[in-house]
């Protein structure tokens, strides 16, 4: 991994004497894209705002390179804010909008020119330097918003929630390219938002917030098949949860009861009383006979509806617990599941290995 460019510290903040942020410990590596996720009104701004300097933390320390940050100004802080509103200028050009950060620091006008040149035709821009934001599209503006932030060369870039405002398509779009920008230009993005498909796709590591704290922090790939708790499980993708109680545990193998089954199942966790079966949708297999079904770890059930998606169908399945589950299969040609008569049982099973075990907290 690379350098350590900034660290957050055991940071606290209240507003109203409610606390907002609790302990938020946090390490940003230079050159990663780094993802804040979770719900409406979990902190995510509140991070960002102090790492701007536009808030002050009511205790903890935010560390740049190893020196406290807490009391310099934001304008001294080489940090850049992309908001979700853009906030260009209405009545400036598009060069003028990109250019003013590099104006207000009093750099030579031929520097000027260069660089923002350079930043609009990074971001496919340069033809459109002459036109005001209003008559940009949404993307376009976007896009102008992110020149003018890099023409200063931060040490980060923060993104608050900066593609939600554009339709779906234009924000798939927009999602590669911000991507691959950021790649190019090997600044750190820090972005926040609460669509998951968006932190998975876009970041180098996913920081998983819920109410002020630091659920977990990983990969995209650990936060979605290694969740550490139900809340991280849940929110990241669907999620099958099946609360089953703990037998026995011997030599890395766990019995684990659900009404009359008895799963044996490979665990390195050691876990007491109870434990959650997680299994995402996509990893059910589906049969309709018994003998089709190739492990010991299945659930029969009644099918109650097919919902079709597209390159997927989901299958609602009620299990004799009256439990309704999901399972998911990849629709083609050959594929069995439109045919499958909605009442007819069917056997829900999984590899052994693709179900995550959680602990009871
Ligand atoms: N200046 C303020 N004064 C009082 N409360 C505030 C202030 N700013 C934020 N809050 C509260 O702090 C909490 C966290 O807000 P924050 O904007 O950080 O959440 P968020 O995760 O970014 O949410 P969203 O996704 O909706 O933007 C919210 O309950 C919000 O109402």
């Amino acid at each position: 991994m690379n350098k350590k460019l900034f660290t957050l510290k055991d940071l606290c903040k209240d507003y109203e004497n409610t606390p907002i942020l609790k302990n938020i410990n946090l390490d940003i590596y230079e050159g990663e894209f780094l993802t804040l996720l979770g719900p409406s009104g979990c902190g995510k701004t509140t991070i960002l705002r102090l790492l701007a300097g536009f808030e002050n933390p009511n205790s903890g320390e935010i560390i740049l390179q190893e020196k406290n940050i807490n009391n310099i100004p934001p304008e001294e802080r080489e940090i850049n804010t992309v908001f979700q509103s853009y906030a260009l200028f209405p009545h400036m050009t598009i060069f003028d909008n990109v250019a003013f950060g590099l104006k207000m620091k009093k750099t030579p006008k031929d520097e000027i020119k260069k660089e923002v040149e350079n930043a609009l035709t990074m971001v496919k821009l340069s033809k459109h330097s002459h036109k005001k934001p209003h008559e940009l599209s949404g993307g376009q503006q976007q896009r102008v918003a992110i020149a003018r932030a890099v023409v200063n060369k931060p040490l980060i870039l923060l993104l608050d929630e900066s593609l939600s405002a554009l339709d779906y398509k234009l924000r798939k779009e927009m999602q590669i390219e911000l991507k691959m920008l950021q790649r190019k230009l090997g600044i750190t993005f820090l972005f926040v938002t609460h669509d998951q498909e968006e932190a998975l796709s876009m970041s180098d590591r996913i920081v998983v917030m819920n109410k002020g704290k630091i659920e977990q922090i990983g990969t995209p790939k650990e936060i979605y098949e290694d969740p550490k708790n139900l809340f991280v499980a849940q929110f990241i993708g669907e999620a099958n949860c099946f609360e089953t109680k703990i037998i026995e545990q011997q030599d890395g193998l766990m019995s684990l009861q659900y009404y009359e089954k008895i799963f044996h199942l490979k665990s390195k966790k050691i876990l007491t009383n109870y434990c959650t079966i997680l299994i995402r949708p996509e990893d059910f297999r589906v049969e309709k006979n018994l003998e089709d079904v190739k492990t010991n770890n299945y659930f029969v059930g009644e099918l109650e509806n097919i919902i079709y998606k597209g390159t997927t169908i989901d299958l609602l399945v009620k299990l004799e617990d009256g439990k309704e589950v999901i399972a998911s299969e990849f629709y083609n040609e050959d594929s069995d599941a439109l045919g499958y008569a909605i009442g007819s049982k069917l056997y829900l099973y999984w590899v052994d290995g693709w179900e995550v075990l959680l602990g009871h907290e």
